[in-house]
């Protein structure tokens, strides 16, 4: 069935439906050449519509393992030619029947390199996708669907849960987190406690904590006024380390300010330079908000990363606590795993076992 994608400035663009459904979401692109599982289910992308540049998506399918929450958040996705014939050792299911399965609606046999051009030259903007005979009506209807501004309490656990292992205690802020982060964390020998996002402070330190962790998530950090309350009070009690949406937190906790990028930073492509170090590293990215630099003055907080890209920062540290973030995510592995080193510098600021 044919349909189409509609933007929000009357630019369309035609593809086929992979199954009769419509959405309506904020428009991004990811240029990332692997990873559509991994981008699928990041909950940091929870109510968007999802494009990606990369031509051909699907040809190594869809395996349990690479889940990074427990469904995918996405409103619907964009893809040039869709693979229905995967071929991977991991392969358990192929993309279409994914899709299917998880309710996303997907427009395909798109020119998605072309939708990429026109949201970096107008900005990321809203959009639907919808059959190509849609009625005016339903467009009018679908147009007026407002885009949800609170998703973290969607996308956060409902429930405490633990991860355990033998090393540091690290209570970990779940405002959609990524599994990967957390089997990152796992792995560098940290006992997990998972908190939801409402959890106050004083139930965090209730839990006896060797060091806080701020995760990922979705939509804009200025949302989500009540969790930046809390994140104050948590200040200079225990080391912090935030990723992403946490690093976002941080900054506006410590008095910085955030602001929209024009059309974000979504990629496993995306290149950071280590200003401590002067090294610079291929990242994983996404995300379309970004801490101001300018609102740093001032503030105890140094820059220790930035996009090559655009200059913007990718990462700061607290000048006189145990307190550091990136924007970028350094449990990904967009072929290297480079950036871990990161979570060596957390795990070192934690006690060591007796
Ligand atoms: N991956 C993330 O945590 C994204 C953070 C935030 N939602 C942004 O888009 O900037």
């Amino acid at each position: 069935m044919n349909g189409k994608l509609i933007l929000e400035d009357g630019t369309v663009f035609n593809g086929k439906l992979l199954n009769n459904m419509k959405a309506t979401g904020e428009v991004v692109f990811n240029t990332g050449m692997t990873g559509y599982q991994e981008i699928l289910t990041d909950p940091s992308y929870c109510r968007q519509i999802v494009t990606l540049t990369y031509p051909l998506i699907g040809n190594y399918g869809i395996a349990d393992i690479f889940m990074q929450s427990r469904k995918s958040f996405v409103n619907g996705f964009i893809i040039g030619e869709l693979c229905d014939n995967g071929s991977n050792w991991h392969l358990e299911t192929e993309i279409s029947d994914f899709l299917t399965r998880q309710g996303i609606p997907c427009l395909y046999d798109v020119d998605t390199r072309a939708v990429t051009k026109h949201i970096r030259a107008a900005g990321t903007m809203k959009g639907i996708i919808v059959p190509e005979d849609a009625a005016k009506t339903e467009i009018d209807e679908l147009f007026a669907v407002p885009i949800k501004k609170e998703v973290v309490s969607e996308a956060t656990t409902p429930n405490v849960y633990k991860m355990e292992n033998d090393g540091p205690h690290v209570v970990v802020m779940d405002f959609g987190i990524k599994q990967n982060i957390l089997d990152s964390l796992h792995q560098w020998g940290c006992n997990l406690t998972i908190v939801p996002s409402n959890t106050t402070a004083e139930e965090i330190m209730n839990l006896n904590p060797d060091g806080i962790f701020l995760s990922n998530g979705p939509g804009d950090p200025k949302d989500i006024p009540d969790v930046i309350e809390n994140v104050k009070k948590l200040i200079g009690k225990k080391p912090m380390f935030g990723i992403c949406l946490g690093h976002q937190i941080l900054g506006l906790a410590l008095g910085a300010n955030t602001y929209k990028l024009k059309f974000g930073h979504r990629g496993s492509n995306q290149p950071v330079k280590n200003l401590e170090t002067g090294r610079v590293y291929i990242t994983s990215q996404n995300h379309g908000y970004a801490v101001d630099e300018a609102s740093l003055e001032g503030l105890p907080l140094k820059v220790t990363h930035r996009s090559i890209n655009d200059g913007t920062v990718e990462g700061m540290r607290h000048t006189k606590l145990p307190i550091f973030s990136v924007q970028f995510h350094p449990e990904a592995s967009p072929g290297p795993t480079d950036n871990t080193y990161l979570f060596d510098q957390f795990v070192s600021m934690l006690p060591k076992e007796e």
